[in-house]
């Protein structure tokens, strides 16, 4: 088993406010973790600081055998990629979708030049958006569409590890869905690893191979999907999945 993500001890504190509590966390390449708790539990805590966008007060992270610190390259930046639950925080309003694309192949030197106008239509392409969005901006799609746009972003820089905080949540019930078939498909195309944040079950049910479930800065449970969902083992899990309004019959 390749480990793409091996998360140690990790503590974050804000003032004397223990938000994160000696996280021990293991991602096996090429599949999706669904991280799920209640709001203020620390999720998007851990996505920051995995991301390197805050520095923890203790513990270690390491991206396949190397240890990210808390300076980490631009190397080291790109290969953690993260796509926010408003796609605006990721989309500059005032370029277009081709200088978007562009600044991100050319700045992490993914292509030359010559072949930013080919990559980028096959980027748009992968998120199944048409090769003329590349002179639009981003005010010109709907709230799916950017989400889509951020995605292609974060995949043209060939991340190791995406992590998706809530990137359905502010979406229509349908488009959401459409955005989780997204995922499922670039899973499947691009063998990504991906850490996928939300605290709705089903988008979990969906995406997940298996599931963590976080409680109060602390990781309470690790289990495959299929064991988390049939048999979860901690009483916790038990309480969120019993929480999960049923059709009626
Ligand atoms: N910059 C900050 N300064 C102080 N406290 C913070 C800061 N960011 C988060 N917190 C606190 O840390 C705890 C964890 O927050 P976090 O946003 O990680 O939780 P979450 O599980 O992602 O919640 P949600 O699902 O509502 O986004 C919360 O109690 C929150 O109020």
């Amino acid at each position: 088993m390749d480990l793409a993500l091996q998360v140690r001890d990790l503590t974050v504190r804000y003032g004397g406010f223990t938000a994160l509590d000696h996280i021990q966390l293991d991602l096996e390449q090429h599949t999706t973790l669904g991280l799920v708790g209640e709001s203020g539990s620390g999720k998007s805590t851990l996505a920051r600081v995995i991301a390197g966008l805050i520095a923890p007060d203790e513990g270690q992270i390491l991206l396949g055998s190397q240890e990210l610190r808390k300076k980490r390259s631009r190397e080291q930046h790109k290969k953690i990629q993260m796509i926010f639950q408003n796609p605006d925080a990721s989309l500059n309003p005032k370029h277009s979708i081709r200088q978007i694309l562009s600044e991100a192949l050319l700045f992490h030197r993914i292509v030359d030049r010559s072949q930013v106008e080919t990559r980028s239509k096959e980027l748009l392409s992968r998120v199944q958006l048409e090769a003329r969005s590349l002179d639009k901006y981003p005010h010109e799609f709907s709230g799916g569409q950017r989400q889509r746009i951020a995605i292609a972003r974060a995949l043209s820089v060939e991340p190791s590890l995406l992590i998706a905080d809530e990137p359905t949540s502010a979406l229509d019930v349908s488009v959401q869905r459409s955005v989780l078939e997204l995922f499922h498909t670039l899973k499947a195309e691009l063998n990504l690893t991906v850490l996928f944040i939300s605290h709705d079950l089903g988008v979990i049910h969906a995406v997940s191979d298996t599931v963590a479930v976080m409680r109060q800065g602390k990781l309470v449970e690790i289990n495959t999907k299929d064991q988390f969902f049939v048999r979860p083992e901690h009483e916790y899990s038990r309480e969120l999945l019993s929480a999960v309004p049923k059709m009626p019959q």
